[in-house]
């Protein structure tokens, strides 16, 4: 059916657009939470599991922080260290394109765990901008934790991670950040009934138990 459709319209419709017209619109579940709330971690979890593409805003902007000519590098570098949010305009073209090129490479990947953003009103303002009608909100993924629970888990992966902002003094400041930024679009999310609550501070299995119950039930 969808051969014989897609000869017909090659004739007339170029096949990259026809390609795109075909494409599902992404579908995406926010994951936010402090920092070392185990986003991350949770999130490689479920991608074992699920059909669910990971996108991590903070190993985005490292990348391009790390990228040989990046304009943004510098800037991104010291917003990490301050613990301070970068400017929208950075991290959503890094998003748009990371899920423009998934699902240009398999058009099955339209499902998005997109982690640590939106951060502030900034982020949210410019996810709107640009991807309001080109991507569904499912729903939001909160780990939630408390910021002394959080602050050692950092400290701990400070140990080995190589992270410029997991030592005392950026995770001050990480911690100001997420509480004065970001639980209010947590709770903005949850005044539109999005949030999905989890009590981050149990074991990695008994968080991922609850990860799953809850994706089971959104299907
Ligand atoms: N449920 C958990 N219990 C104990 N340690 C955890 C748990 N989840 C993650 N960690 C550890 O805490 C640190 C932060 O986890 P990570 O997934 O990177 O969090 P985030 O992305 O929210 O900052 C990592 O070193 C990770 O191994
Ligand atoms: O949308 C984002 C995501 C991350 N960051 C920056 O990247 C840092 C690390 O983010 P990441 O999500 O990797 O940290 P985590 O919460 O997982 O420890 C943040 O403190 C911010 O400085 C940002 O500016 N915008
Ligand atoms: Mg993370």
């Amino acid at each position: 059916m969808i051969g014989s459709l897609s000869a017909g319209l090659c004739h007339s419709v170029p096949s990259f657009l026809y390609r795109v017209s075909l494409m599902m619109k992404p579908q995406v579940v926010f994951v936010l939470g402090g920092p070392g709330a185990g986003k991350g971690t949770q999130c490689s979890k479920i991608v074992e599991n699920y059909n669910y593409t990971h996108l991590s805003a903070g190993d985005l902007l490292r990348a391009e922080r790390a990228r040989e000519g990046s304009e943004d590098g510098q800037l991104i570098a010291n917003y990490i260290k301050e613990g301070k949010i970068v400017p929208v305009e950075i991290t959503i073209n890094l998003l748009k394109r990371a899920m423009e090129e998934t699902m240009q490479k398999d058009e099955k990947k339209f499902r998005f765990l997109i982690d640590g953003f939106p951060r502030n009103e900034d982020n949210l303002q410019g996810w709107k901008k640009v991807m309001e009608g080109k991507a569904d909100i499912k729903f939001v993924l909160f780990f939630d934790c408390s910021n002394e629970v959080c602050i050692n888990r950092c400290l701990e992966r400070g140990k080995s991670s190589g992270r410029t902002d997991d030592n005392r003094e950026s995770l001050e400041k990480r911690i100001q950040t997420y509480l004065q930024s970001t639980r209010p679009i947590i709770e903005l999310y949850e005044k539109e009934g999005k949030v999905r609550t989890i009590d981050a501070s149990r074991s990695v299995d008994e968080v991922f138990a609850e990860v799953k119950a809850i994706l089971e039930k959104e299907g």
